[in-house]
């Protein structure tokens, strides 16, 4: 098997941690896998560089600076694995073999990239080649770098450019947990999960893949994360499943809108868990929520439109903090999910601009770290749609 094994600052947060990965890739190595390795800077020593920096600097200066980090990186651990008898080379800028460049505007030239992780990939057979992660070269030779977390990205990027079988995502955590192990008590490892999923938790702090390199991760390509005292690269730890996709979908069925409205709807603990237990007991199924100050609105399939209102009037009749409920529809709900969606400044306007330019009406507009959802009137669906394809 080909695997991209990425040690991430924490995995190599000490000398005795870099022995620890020395031995499982040594490990993976005599079981006969083929093995590139990715390394971050150890511990947090990217953060003390930077903190150091208490002068003017211009972004060249900068990033040869920061660059040291993952440069000792590889030397030690390149020095660990050699120590074990194990062929191995250390790939940073500058490298003959250096794999990662950008263009002029700063991004990935993913031609010359391609070109250039393919030829690493015919040395794997004769070492283990230690790549400083995070950083890369401008065309004209100079060092840059992915953007802080950029590691993860240089691991599935050479992970697809090199026809890796499995990018391993090594680290302190035992994969994706059910919350941050740091901070929350009896977290559980989730042993699997979708690239989407994963990308609205990366980009909401759990940086335990950087939301940038799962741009990269195909279906052909798996990705694991793995925590570093396994000892094993390659069994365990969290399997992140599917690929990440710009997409753009619309619900086959129309949805009612149902709200209901109350002036001390924000003062009263425990509205929305008692209005949304009622649709459960009447087996309703919410589509979406939006909440505001004074009202709930619901979206439920249309046909469940005057059941949903029936029960929520009882709680409204019920309840001093409501004063009443109304339904309307029918409604589409048209989504724009995925690819670089965060990283795009304005996307919001992007996509209601010219939908309002045709003199449509948004009803509604929910939004998560990856996705915008659309409530438009169900005969405007269509344009909406041919709009939302022209735009993205
Ligand atoms: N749901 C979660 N599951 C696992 N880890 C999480 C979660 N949320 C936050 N984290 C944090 O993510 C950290 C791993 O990311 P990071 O510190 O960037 O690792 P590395 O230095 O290996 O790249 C863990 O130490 C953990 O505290
Ligand atoms: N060392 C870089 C790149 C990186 O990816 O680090 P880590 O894998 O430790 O998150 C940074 O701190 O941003």
């Amino acid at each position: 098997m080909r695997v991209v094994a990425k040690f991430g600052g924490t995995s190599l947060g000490s000398g005795d941690r870099v022995a620890r990965a020395a031995d499982s890739i040594e490990k993976a190595v005599e079981a006969g896998h083929e093995i590139a390795v990715v390394a971050s800077a150890m511990g947090s020593s990217t953060d003390e560089l930077l903190d150091e920096i208490q002068f003017e600097v211009d972004d060249a200066d900068r990033a040869e600076i920061v660059s040291m980090g993952e440069r000792t990186s590889v030397r030690m651990l390149k020095a660990a694995l050699t120590a074990r008898g194990v062929d191995a080379t250390f790939v940073e800028p500058g490298s003959e073999n250096w794999p990662v460049v950008t263009n002029e505007v700063g991004e990935l030239d993913a031609e010359a990239t391609g070109d250039r992780a393919a030829n690493l990939a015919g040395e794997l057979g004769d070492t283990v080649p230690v790549v400083t992660g995070f950083l890369a070269e401008t065309i004209d030779g100079d060092v840059t770098t992915l953007g802080r977390g950029g590691s993860d990205t240089t691991a599935v990027m050479l992970g697809k450019y090199m026809d890796a079988d499995e990018v391993v995502i090594v680290t302190d955590v035992e994969g994706v947990m059910t919350g941050d192990p740091h901070v929350v008590e009896g977290a559980r490892n989730v042993a699997r999960i979708t690239v989407d999923e994963l990308r609205n938790l990366s980009f909401r702090g759990a940086e335990v893949v950087a939301p940038s390199a799962l741009v990269y991760k195909d279906e052909g390509l798996d990705v694991r994360v793995v925590h570093y005292q396994h000892g094993d690269l390659l069994a365990g730890g969290t399997r992140i499943e599917g690929t990440f996709e710009n997409l753009i979908d619309m619900q086959e069925g129309a949805l009612a809108c149902v709200t209901v409205a109350g002036r001390a709807i924000r003062n009263r603990p425990g509205i929305l868990a008692d209005l949304s237990n009622a649709l459960r007991d009447a087996e309703i199924n919410i589509d979406a929520v939006a909440s505001g100050m004074d009202s709930v609105t619901f979206y439920v399939d249309i046909d469940a439109a005057d059941e949903t209102q029936a029960t929520l009037h009882e709680e409204v009749v019920g309840d001093e903090s409501l004063s009443s409920v109304t339904v309307e529809g029918d409604f589409a709900v048209i989504r724009v999910m995925g690819g670089e969606l965060p990283n795009r400044p304005g996307v919001i306007s992007d996509v209601v601009g010219p939908i309002a330019a045709a003199g449509i009406t948004v009803h509604d507009i929910i939004t998560s770290a990856t996705s915008v959802a659309l409530f438009v009137d169900w005969g405007d669906r269509e344009d909406v749609l041919g709009i939302v394809q022209d735009e993205f």
